[in-house]
């Protein structure tokens, strides 16, 4: 439950609050309410709790609230701090006001004016919640038009979700890295609703479960060492918006279990909490494992699958839909000169069929990475194919060796695929997030080929343990 902080000398006013503010009042919730009796008091009670109001009396036996206030605010965070003083006294009211006291309530007051500063307070905290929510996510909506959707596969995407937007269903998006899972998650957000609401995002994998939990739900303020804060969770920043829980196939069993409850009873509660608090945000989750396959062979909860999959989105790799190369070839251009300030005026036609005839296993993430590098290479404005690099699995015809060369450099899939990771390891300098980038691959697949080839790869994204014989 949240605290309100009453400071006052006055005990029987401070109980007479107490009393209003521990029971819920129609929308407002019920609070916990703790008082002190002076400022001192008042500063111990802060170091411990973190309060959602601060009403604090204007003359205390240890001080002036008005001269406390920047204190006190500093001290409580992001509590408004309201100052109760004496009928009449409107200089000091405007002291207070002047010194950024969020309201003041001449006394005496009745119970309606203590109900009103609550509800502005609690409508304050979602305002702030909202503002920490866009510091990290202040990405303009995506919408419809943004997908490339030439194919039938993508067309049938697109129909599917105009169908689902509007509803509050679970989605869960399956498809290889680099698909677009995260642009069809932004899109059905954007269109779930008229008015701007919360898209928060989270990549499982990116995370230690121990933290995860406390990134999902939030933690109370000493909840373990080192949760000097009440921290607000990802479900809490949604509000009624969408959570986009990515990499979802990584999440560990025993966190699955816990996401699975809280989907069942619609409610959560922050680590070391016992507030229970309402899930109202759409859960869109994303993956690029066969999360069917892995909950039968018991990788996977079978129960949370169910209750993800109520509607599933399937992505179709990029070497499955070429018909979207074109388009998605000028759209991706249009972006990239935008950023590095280039335009390219012009892509031959056997560059897009030449691009048609590559199987982009790293999908549109790789189209991307790739454009992006020839795009830096190309001294005009016109792309040609020698600017593509011709990494091992992607030989371009155009590039083909010698024939005495070819023979030694005929390799097997899983030969090349191990090659192409030690060449990114080596011009990356050992940056496990290059690494992805220039392989156009996720995190966790990285792990996982790294783990096949058996390259070895220390924790240090600075060090990389290369074999002797690398590229
Ligand atoms: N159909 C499409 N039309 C336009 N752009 C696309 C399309 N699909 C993907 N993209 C672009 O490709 C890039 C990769 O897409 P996104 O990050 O959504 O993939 P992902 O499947 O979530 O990847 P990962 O599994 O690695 O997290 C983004 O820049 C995205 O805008």
């Amino acid at each position: 439950m949240e605290t309100i902080l009453v400071v006052d000398d006055n005990t029987s006013l401070a109980e007479m609050l107490a009393l209003q503010l521990e029971v819920a009042e129609g929308d407002r919730p019920a609070f916990t309410v703790e008082t002190a009796g002076s400022v001192a008091e008042a500063r111990t009670k802060l170091a411990r709790i973190e309060p959602v109001l601060v009403l604090c009396d204007m003359r205390l036996p240890d001080g002036d609230g008005v001269a406390l206030l920047p204190e006190i605010r500093a001290l409580s965070g992001e509590a408004p701090v309201v100052i109760m003083t004496a009928h009449g006294d409107m200089e000091t009211t405007i002291r207070a006001m002047k010194a950024g006291a969020f309201d003041y309530l001449q006394k005496p007051f009745d119970q309606d004016e203590v109900e009103m500063v609550a509800l502005r307070a609690l409508d304050l905290r979602r305002h702030s919640r909202r503002a920490a929510m866009l510091a990290v996510d202040t990405s303009a909506p995506h919408l419809v038009n943004d997908i490339v959707s030439d194919s039938p596969q993508m067309k049938s995407i697109v129909k599917q979700i105009g169908k689902i937007a509007s509803s509050q269903a679970s989605v869960l998006i399956q498809g290889e890295s680099g698909t677009g899972k995260e642009l069809i998650a932004r899109v059905i957000h954007t269109y779930s609703s008229d008015e701007p609401k919360p898209f928060v995002g989270i990549n499982c994998s990116a995370i230690v479960d121990t933290l995860l939990e406390s990134e999902l739900f939030g933690h109370e303020k000493g909840s373990f060492t080192g949760a000097t804060q009440t921290k607000y969770g990802k479900f809490e920043l949604a509000e009624d918006g969408t959570i986009f829980l990515d990499e979802i196939g990584e999440m560990s069993l025993p966190l699955q279990a816990k996401l699975l409850r809280v989907l069942q009873e619609r409610e959560f509660e922050r680590v070391g909490g016992v507030a229970r608090l309402p899930l109202r945000a759409r859960i869109v989750a994303a993956t690029n494992r066969d999360i069917e396959k892995e909950a039968k062979e018991g990788r996977f909860r079978d129960d949370l699958y169910q209750r993800l999959k109520v509607v599933t989105i399937e992505l179709p790799p990029l070497r499955e839909r070429a018909s979207d190369i074109p388009k998605l070839t000028q759209g991706l251009l249009a972006r990239i000169g935008r950023s590095l300030g280039k335009r390219i005026t012009k892509v031959p036609a056997e560059l897009i069929s030449h691009l048609q005839s590559l199987p982009w296993h790293g999908n549109v993430r790789e189209l991307e990475n790739a454009l992006t590098r020839a795009v830096v290479l190309a001294p005009g404005g016109v792309l040609l194919p020698e600017y593509f690099p011709a990494p091992a699995a992607h030989a371009m015809p155009a590039a083909r060796p010698a024939d005495s060369q070819r023979r030694s450099l005929l390799l097997s899939l899983a030969e090349a695929e191990r090659e192409a990771i030690l060449r990114a390891i080596e011009a990356s300098g050992g940056h496990k997030g290059r690494v992805c980038d220039i392989l156009g691959i996720s995190r966790p697949t990285l792990e996982r080929k790294l783990e096949k080839h058996a390259i070895p790869f220390r924790r240090s994204e600075l060090e990389p343990a290369l074999p002797p014989h690398s590229v």
